[in-house]
């Protein structure tokens, strides 16, 4: 579980406070995305379990295609590689960052790949989920994808040490109907290089806890890139300790967002609605 210190809260308008405490700016211009066609769909693709009710894969939740596409075009935009020095007891961050805040964007890439589908109806490791197991997962009813889109380049000696995410409140506005307040539960993280393209190191690394203070603390659990995958996890309260390792060739990409719950529990931690 994250120490209390380590929930930042968020902050409005054109800048954010992130995991790392730095202060970092929000695009306030939208990019001109490239299309999200010829996905597979739900049927296609699963859920899989990596770590219980922690972590899951989606493999090739977007095409090696979709992912070069990306990758060119992801270069074009304003990356910021990250300033200064962290302060003591804050996350090392050491990449090149784009952030913008899009909902449209955000709602393409929940509705228009499976992971809509695949969230709704969570069929994990083949196995159908029944409702209450669903909201035991989920927390509440998912409602889509964090506005919040950040895309990372990691190019060779750099990382993300050691953090937890936040949970953050946000709001959801379906086209023609009313706000919804909902609080972001898990962190996607869509992979768009690997290996396959030249990518070396990079993996992403959790650190599960020990059940009781008498048992032996877990192995870490390091799941490998893969062009095109999808990864969650749990964040917030119960986020593991986890890292972005150190790249040593090649780029790594990735495109971050979070599941949106319509759960809001109402937490002084957490930003204003
Ligand atoms: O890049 C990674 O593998 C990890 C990214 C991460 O932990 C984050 O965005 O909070
Ligand atoms: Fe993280």
């Amino acid at each position: 579980m994250p120490p209390k210190s380590k929930q930042a809260k968020r902050s409005a308008g054109a800048t954010r406070k992130d995991e790392t405490g730095l202060i970092s700016r929000v695009e306030t211009a939208v990019p001109r995305w490239p299309p999200l066609t010829h996905l597979p769909t739900a049927a296609d693709l699963t859920l899989t379990s990596v770590l219980s009710n922690q972590i899951l894969t989606i493999t090739g939740l977007w095409t090696p295609s979709l992912c070069k596409t990306y990758v060119s075009f992801l270069s074009t935009l304003p990356l910021v590689t990250t300033p200064g020095n962290p302060k003591k007891g804050e996350a090392v961050r050491v990449n090149d960052r784009y952030q913008t805040q899009d909902a449209g964007f955000a709602e393409q890439l929940w509705s228009a790949t499976a992971l809509r589908d695949l969230v709704n109806s969570p069929s994990i490791d083949g196995r159908l989920f029944d409702e209450s197991e669903k909201t035991a997962l989920w927390g509440g009813e998912v409602l889509g994808l964090n506005d919040n889109i950040r895309i990372y380049r990691y190019n060779p000696g750099q990382f993300f040490d050691q953090h937890y995410d936040d949970a953050n409140n946000v709001v959801f506005t379906a086209p023609g109907s009313q706000s919804v307040p909902a609080k972001t539960t898990w962190t996607l993280l869509l992979y768009l290089t690997s290996p396959a393209t030249g990518c070396q190191g990079g993996e992403t690394v959790f650190y599960p806890e020990p059940t009781s203070k008498r048992d032996p603390t877990p192995q870490p659990v390091i799941t490998e890139l893969d062009v095109g995958m999808a990864l969650l996890h749990r964040h917030g309260r119960d986020c593991m300790l986890h890292e972005g390792r150190k790249v040593t060739a090649g780029v790594k990409w990735v495109i971050r967002s979070d599941l949106g719950d319509s759960t809001l529990i109402v937490d002084p931690d957490l930003g204003e609605v």
